[in-house]
């Protein structure tokens, strides 16, 4: 097959952050955040020129070696050719290192746009291969899925081959997130794991991770149960002390909460009367802590008009801005459903 041709205008992606594992679910569950990163991509006649505000504007690289580049780049060569030059506007509003989702965000955002970009994109590269990619950039599936479906996603890989299912969170669920100020790096918190875990402990988490697709789709009452973890927050203690307190506390004053992804965010889950409940949180994590709270994502990454606006925010939840919905010039440009 010839390689791709490419479009002269410029396109917009938005991808939201997210909070994978949600407790029990280590590796497969992902919840949609709404936080958003957006870029602007634009074959260019040669050269690599990227801009960035935001997270990361002083230390993310400004060559191929930048993230969403390097996910560009993978998916151009899955489409059949490289563009001759790239500019890449990015403005960058998910923490880094938070356990937030940032780099699945940036991979998302970097196939999504190749993707748009390139003629004939959405069959060179369906649905299905772009989650099989960005897993396979990201290590893991479960951020790449909620970024790209949006929601509340379960992903797993069959013989190394990621798969997803998007579900619909219930609509009272409202997240609040905790964000620290000094990050840890996912793989940092993925060496703290231990290679074997007792039987007991995973049978515990099977039945968690069973009962919190029912409670965050149909029955929040039940989340606090539903999030209870022996897997993989407690052996990450060392590297995030402050935030397994801050858990427990949560816990103990029976509030759902959680380590968001590999940490050190901590996401508590609240139902109801939402204005009530985070000044219940707050309340109970104290003055150190900043409660957040953050909508629901449910459109996942998106192709939108150029004309969108949004500036880019420097902290946690700076410059949150709501989707417009996946109508861009390309038309959805996430997946919309599921892969199997
Ligand atoms: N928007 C972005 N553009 C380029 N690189 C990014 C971006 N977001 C994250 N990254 C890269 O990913 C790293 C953080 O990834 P990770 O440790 O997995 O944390 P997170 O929980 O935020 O995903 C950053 O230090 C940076 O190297
Ligand atoms: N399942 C992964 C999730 C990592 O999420 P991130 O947002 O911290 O990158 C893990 O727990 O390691």
């Amino acid at each position: 097959m010839a390689g791709p041709a490419f479009r002269a205008a410029a396109v917009r992606v938005r991808v939201p952050a997210s909070s994978a594992n949600l407790g029990p679910g280590f590796d497969a569950f992902g919840l949609a955040l709404g936080l958003y990163d957006d870029v602007v991509v634009r074959v260019a006649e040669s050269g690599l020129d990227i801009d960035i505000a935001g997270e990361g504007a002083d230390t993310l690289p400004r060559d191929e070696s930048h993230l969403l580049v390097r996910s560009m780049r993978a998916a151009f060569d899955v489409l059949g050719g490289q563009p001759r030059g790239l500019e890449v506007v990015c403005a960058n509003r998910i923490p880094h290192g938070r356990g937030l989702g940032s780099s699945s965000a940036a991979i998302c955002a970097g196939i999504v746009a190749a993707r748009a970009v390139a003629t004939g994109g959405a069959e060179r590269l369906d649905d299905a291969a772009l989650l099989e990619l960005a897993s396979e950039i990201e290590g893991h599936p479960d951020n790449v899925a909620a970024c790209l479906y949006g929601g509340f996603t379960l992903a797993w890989t069959d013989a190394g081959v990621a798969r997803a299912v998007r579900m619909e969170p219930a609509a009272s669920v409202v997240p609040v997130v905790f964000v620290p100020a000094r990050p840890v790096l996912t793989e940092t918190a993925r060496g703290l794991l231990p290679r074997q875990v007792p039987h007991v402990d995973a049978a515990a988490n099977a039945g968690r991770a069973a009962l919190l697709v029912e409670a965050l789709t149909r029955r929040p009452e039940l989340l606090l149960a539903a999030t209870e973890d022996r897997l993989h927050q407690e052996y990450r203690a060392p590297a995030m002390p402050e935030s397994l307190n801050l858990v427990n506390r949560l816990r103990a004053d029976g509030v759902p909460a959680v380590i968001s992804g590999a940490g050190p965010t901590v996401l508590a889950l609240t139902d109801g009367d939402a204005a009530d409940q985070v000044e219940k949180i707050a309340h109970v994590a104290g003055e150190e802590w900043a409660a957040n709270r953050l909508a629901l994502d449910t459109a996942g990454a998106s192709v939108l008009p150029l004309s969108t606006t949004g500036t880019a925010g420097t902290s946690g939840t700076a410059g949150t801005t709501e989707p417009s919905g996946p109508t861009g010039q390309t038309g959805s440009a996430g997946p919309t459903g599921t892969s199997q």
